[in-house]
This record gives C-alpha cells, sequence and structure tokens, in this order.
C-alpha cells in the first residue's frame, strides 16, 4: 500500500508574531506514526504544534495537513481541519461551568452534531475508551488532574481525528498516572492515529521510544529510531 503523508512541511518557518523561532524545518510524517517533540524550554515545542494546528500562521516556506495547505488558509478549511485533528494542550482547559458529559456534547453540537441520541452515545463512547464514564456527571473541579487530562483526550478524539496533537500532557501529573495517559496515547496509536506529542518526560519516552524531533537553536532536527532515553538527553545538550 501507498504511504500517506499527512504532515509536510518543507523549508517552513515558525513564527511568535514577528519573532522567528524555528527556521528552514522540513517534515514529513505517516500516517499511523508516534512522534515525539522534545527540546528546552522556550525552544519552540509548541509554536510548532500551534503552527501545525493554524493556531499560528505559515508565513514562509510550505505546509500541509491533512491536504490543507497552511500558507493562507480561510477561517472555514481551519475549521475543518481542526475537526479532523484532536489536540490535547496545556493550557486548553475543560469549561468549569459544566460537567464531563456537558463538556463533550458541547464540542460535539458546536460541531454540527444535532441529533440528541447520536450525541450521547458518543460522549458515552469516548468516554469509556478513557475509563471515564462513572464520572461523567462530575465537575472538573471534583476530578484529579489525570482524570481531567482523561477527559480532555476523550474531548480530543470526539470527531475521530486522523491526527492527535498533545502538548506536554503528561505535564502536571505524577509518574504513575502519567504512564497511564501514555497507554491511552499508545492505545490510540495502536488504533490507527497518528500522534504528535511534545513531552518533557523522558520516562515517557523510555516506556515508548519513537521517532523524536528535537527542537534547539532555532532548528528542529529530526533523530529518526532512536532508541536510547540517553541519547534523546545527550541530543538535548549537544549544540544541534
Ligand atoms: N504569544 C507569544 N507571543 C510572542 N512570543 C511568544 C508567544 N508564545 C511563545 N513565545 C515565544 O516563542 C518561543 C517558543 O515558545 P514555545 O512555547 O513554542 O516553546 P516550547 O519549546 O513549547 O517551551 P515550553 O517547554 O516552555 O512549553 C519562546 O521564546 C517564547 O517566549
Amino acid at each position: 500500500m501507498d504511504k500517506k503523508i499527512v504532515i509536510q512541511l518543507e523549508q517552513a518557518a515558525v513564527y511568535q508574531r514577528e519573532n522567528l523561532i524555528l527556521l528552514d524545518v522540513d517534515l514529513e510524517v505517516e500516517a499511523g506514526e508516534f512522534i515525539y517533540v522534545i527540546g528546552k524550554v522556550g525552544t519552540g515545542k509548541s509554536s510548532l504544534i500551534k503552527t501545525l494546528n493554524a493556531e499560528l500562521p505559515l508565513f514562509q516556506g510550505k505546509g500541509e495537513v491533512l491536504g490543507f495547505q497552511l500558507a493562507g488558509i480561510k477561517n472555514r478549511a481551519v475549521s475543518q481541519l481542526r475537526r479532523k485533528m484532536g489536540v490535547v494542550f496545556q493550557d486548553f482547559r475543560l469549561l468549569t461551568d459544566r460537567n464531563v458529559f456537558q463538556n463533550l456534547s458541547f464540542v460535539l453540537q458546536s460541531t454540527g452534531w444535532k441529533q440528541k441520541t447520536a450525541i450521547m452515545e458518543r460522549v458515552i463512547e469516548v468516554l469509556n475508551v478513557v475509563g471515564m464514564l462513572q464520572k461523567k456527571d462530575k465537575m472538573p473541579y471534583e476530578l484529579s488532574g489525570g482524570e481531567q487530562q482523561r477527559v480532555v483526550i476523550a474531548r480530543a478524539i470526539l470527531n475521530n481525528p486522523e491526527i492527535i496533537l498533545a502538548d506536554e500532557p503528561t505535564g502536571n501529573l505524577d509518574p504513575e498516572t502519567s504512564e497511564e495517559i501514555l497507554d491511552l496515547f499508545i492505545r490510540l496509536n495502536e488504533e490507527g492515529k497518528t500522534i504528535l506529542m511534545a513531552t518533557h518526560d523522558y520516562a515517557v519516552i523510555a516506556k515508548k521510544p519513537a521517532r523524536t524531533l528535537v527542537c534547539a537553536h532555532g532548528k528542529l532536527s529530526d533523530s529518526e529510531e532512536n532508541k536510547e532515553v540517553i541519547e534523546f538527553e545527550n541530543l538535548l545538550e549537544s549544540n544541534i
């Protein structure tokens, strides 16, 4: 079977307003890959992810995600693209004024789902996937950090996205909970979803070594198939 490329960047530049963050980014991601993005604080991991999500505009170079051209992308296309991409961002919190079920049904309603029964079934389905069905009537403040993150992941997969972008999804969690969240991503990946995850969490990388993109010194390097955690640490320390 032909390989399907879901993300392609060619000589792309990542900007935060007028500040250049990453230059000459070349990246090709195949459907079904699991990829980490690592790098020290402020090196551009989040900015890269936000560029792929069309949250930051692509001014320079070529970028294509799931068939959508990022340069000059129109609002309508951004909405269509985001429906095919699930996001699990650290600063992408649950709505605090509604319970778990309502947080999820709200997303379906605002992405065009009309039928009450279909909405209910889909919410129950994704809550089951993340093991949170029992907590569907809880308010976000009644949940632990790990539980909230599970709900955020459930929200990200509501519209059955092809790609999941995750920015430090285990950032504020204890090691055991981090591992459970990683297991969820591994399962979603095994079901065919492409995962791109920015992380500082070497325990996560050690548990599931995978292709890793390194942000450093304004460039993105691709250490395909790195298997050793130690190597990742070396990569971060060296002047690449
Ligand atoms: N909204 C913004 N406006 C201007 N500059 C920004 C903005 N957000 C981030 N930056 C700058 O862009 C650079 C890259 O930030 P980014 O958040 O992508 O890094 P990161 O590698 O994800 O860091 P962290 O590990 O802290 O999340 C930093 O120098 C940061 O100060």
